[in-house]
């Protein structure tokens, strides 16, 4: 058969390939990825990067029996095809196909899940030392990119893997980039290194002698780059000091070269790091021009890497825009991303106000406590992280921010459901995470002008805030010119009525409105609220509106534990207010990845499956006489 990657049915196959058929597979394999992900969208550039590496690890080592664990796992592209996935490959990120990131309900290849950055090299370690106790031989490499090195849970797992087990494989991917450029003094690191000539010389030779002479030349060789590499970088290698034997840089485009290597260092009885450079978007470029657009994204023309224009600016735009007003008009306030100025859209923000803005890398935990030191100086710091990374961050927005009453604003975007991402980024928790916590507030925008208000309003206010906001678009209601400061703690009445009121949070909102419309159908008179707050929820109208009504309905894209329905609940109960509460959200289990209407029909979170859900309680009104039918 011409075509080699057909041809794999599992990482096996890919042992009897002779050097030039897997060069042909890795051309291949480009050239899927480009096709495919231009029709589901996805996270090409990251996968086109780690083409060859992927290969050498599974040419050399043997999943499932050896474990691969790959850091976020957004590249994990080329192991899904190589791993007996080939023919679903065009389902990825489609409703009912394959995830966009490793799972281990999806494939015993895939050792572990991921989509948050950090994790693999701890997860890595526990598996090594899971094998080490139970007298195992398996081999554990870890995959990770040189922005997961930004993250403290890398230097937490760095910190114990030599004290824990003498087998285990680091393969640092370093192309450079996070999703916008790797920032800091590790990414300088890795550069130094990278651009010194003589230790990248030295490593690339020793590596190569290590498959054709065996160990000791190749030895000899990479202490001289080690003492080179003392000289010209400083005390000591990074990685050697934390007890890892440190190989590199390597070309991690160079096939013979891995898979001679990736032989050496399986026989190696000591933990190694293999330092490997790669090209970010390599074989496709349109994305290697555009890295920043094409590490992830939706469909694109395959052969020019065109975008269909977005039109209306979305909920991210509103946020950078207005909080770049703000900026203009008060200059204590700053802008804090954890490495996602794109996402964030906070890129924006960064020409307008260059000085007042950081990105200070994968580091959600970092970023906050960041901003609460900036808050203690007089600074308003807009922390803007999306919602799902954010819960990394739950005992620094406890301890350090709304235990010191900081005024730090916590921007959550992508709060509600993220669609082809799935699960891992899903952002279905911050209100039950963050409603336990003392001091703070929680906001949620019915539109992009409210989202203004509300930013202004948590400007002004002296202690800590969060607003969440969600993916993508808003309904496009303009944004006035000036904002509004919101009362603290008071919802919107859209419409009032009573015998049933309907509690829209957020993005919800307009399918609390069409469940009015489908009630006052059946001539119920309904009210219909903007709560704004899901901390502290309003009181007042949850009272007046308990007593007057024989039903309270709240509507919102979040789980319903802990929710803001259970907000309401609380506060009826707490009014001792019997009203019965009927909560539309999220159930308690994890949500696959799919698109956002149809898992909300299919979860009934519309108004349709609403109107189900309170029929029962329609027809104790109407036997009571509330309602005339
Ligand atoms: C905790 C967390 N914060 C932010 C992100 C968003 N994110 C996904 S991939 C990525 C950059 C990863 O860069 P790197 O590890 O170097 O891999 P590359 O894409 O360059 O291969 C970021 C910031 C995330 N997945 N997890
Ligand atoms: C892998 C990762 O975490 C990000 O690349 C994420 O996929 C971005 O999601 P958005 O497209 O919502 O920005
Ligand atoms: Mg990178």
């Amino acid at each position: 058969m011409s075509n080699i990657l057909e041809t794999i049915e599992s990482p096996a196959d890919i042992k009897k390939l002779s050097l030039p058929q897997l060069e042909t597979l890795a051309a291949e394999i480009r050239e899927r990825l480009i096709h495919s992900v231009s029709k589901t969208g996805g996270h090409i550039g990251p996968n086109l990067g780690v083409v060859e590496l992927t290969i050498a690890m599974h040419y050399v080592f043997d999943t499932p029996t050896d474990s691969f664990v790959f850091d976020v796992s957004h590249q994990a592209y080329v192991h899904k095809l190589l791993t007996g996935r080939e023919k679903l490959f065009h389902t990825i990120r489609q409703p009912g196909g394959l995830n966009g990131f490793m799972l281990r309900t999806e494939s015993e290849h895939d050792s572990y899940g991921a989509g948050h950055a950090g994790t693999a090299l701890s997860a890595a370690l526990g598996m090594a030392v899971a094998r080490d106790m139970s007298g195992g031989s398996e081999h554990i490499v870890a995959l990770a990119g040189d922005a997961a090195f930004t993250n403290g849970i890398s230097f937490e797992a760095l910190n114990n893997i030599a004290s824990q087990t003498k087998r285990m494989i680091v393969v640092l991917n370093d192309n450079a980039w996070s999703i916008d450029k790797n920032v800091g003094a590790i990414a300088e690191y890795f550069h130094k290194i990278v651009t010194n000539p003589t230790i990248a010389g030295l490593h690339e030779r020793a590596s190569g002698l290590i498959g054709r002479f065996g160990g000791k030349t190749a030895t000899h060789l990479r202490k001289k780059a080690e003492e080179a590499a003392k000289g010209l970088i400083g005390p000591g290698m990074l990685f050697e000091e934390f007890g890892l034997t440190y190989f590199g840089p390597l070309d991690g485009h160079n096939l013979p070269l891995l898979i001679d290597t990736f032989k050496f260092l399986k026989q190696q009885n000591r933990p190694v790091i293999l330092h490997a450079i790669t090209q970010k978007s390599r074989g496709f470029q349109p994305a290697i021009e555009q890295q920043k657009k094409f590490h992830g994204l939706g469909p694109y023309n395959a052969e020019t890497g065109e975008t269909k224009p977005t039109g209306q600016k979305t909920y991210s735009e509103i946020f950078a825009e207005s909080l770049s007003k703000l900026a203009t008009a008060n200059d204590k306030v700053v802008a804090i991303t954890a490495a996602m100025p794109n996402g964030t859209a906070l890129d924006l923000f960064r020409p307008l106000h260059p000085t007042r803005y950081f990105d200070v890398g994968i580091a959600e935990e970092h970023a906050v406590i960041f901003a609460a030191g900036m808050a203690t100086k007089g600074y308003k710091p807009f922390v803007a992280i999306y919602s799902t990374f954010l819960q990394r961050a739950f005992d620094q927005i406890v301890h350090d921010v709304c235990l010191q009453e900081l005024p730090v604003v916590f921007c959550m975007d992508r709060g509600g459901l993220s669609g082809d991402d799935g699960p891992t980024h899903h952002g279905l928790f911050d209100i039950s995470y963050l409603r336990s916590v003392p001091n703070l507030i929680h906001m949620v925008p019915k539109d992009e002008d409210e989202l203004a208000d509300m930013m202004y309003t948590a400007m002004l206010h002296p202690g800590p805030s969060a607003i969440r906001y969600p993916r993508g678009v808003g309904p496009g209601t303009p944004v006035k010119v000036k904002p509004e400061a919101l009362a603290i703690g008071k919802a919107e009445i859209i419409q009032d009525g009573e015998d049933v009121a309907i509690f829209g949070l957020g993005a919800m909102l307009p399918e609390a409105i069409r469940l009015a419309a489908m009630l006052e159908r059946e001539g119920i008179s309904v009210a219909i609220v903007n709560p704004r707050f899901a901390k502290p929820v309003d009181a007042a109208c949850v009272e007046a509106y308990g007593k007057r009504c024989g039903l309270l309905v709240t509507m919102e894209d979040h789980v319903l534990a802990g929710g803001f329905g259970s907000a309401i609940l609380e506060c009826a109960n707490d009014q001792e207010i019997a009203t019965p509460v009927v909560r539309i959200g999220w159930p308690d289990e994890f949500i696959e990845h799919g698109k956002p209407d149809a898992l909300r029909a299919k979860y009934g979170l519309t108004a349709e499956a609403a109107l189900d859900k309170i029929q029962p309680y329609l027809a104790t009104l109407r036997r009571a006489h509330m309602i005339t039918s």
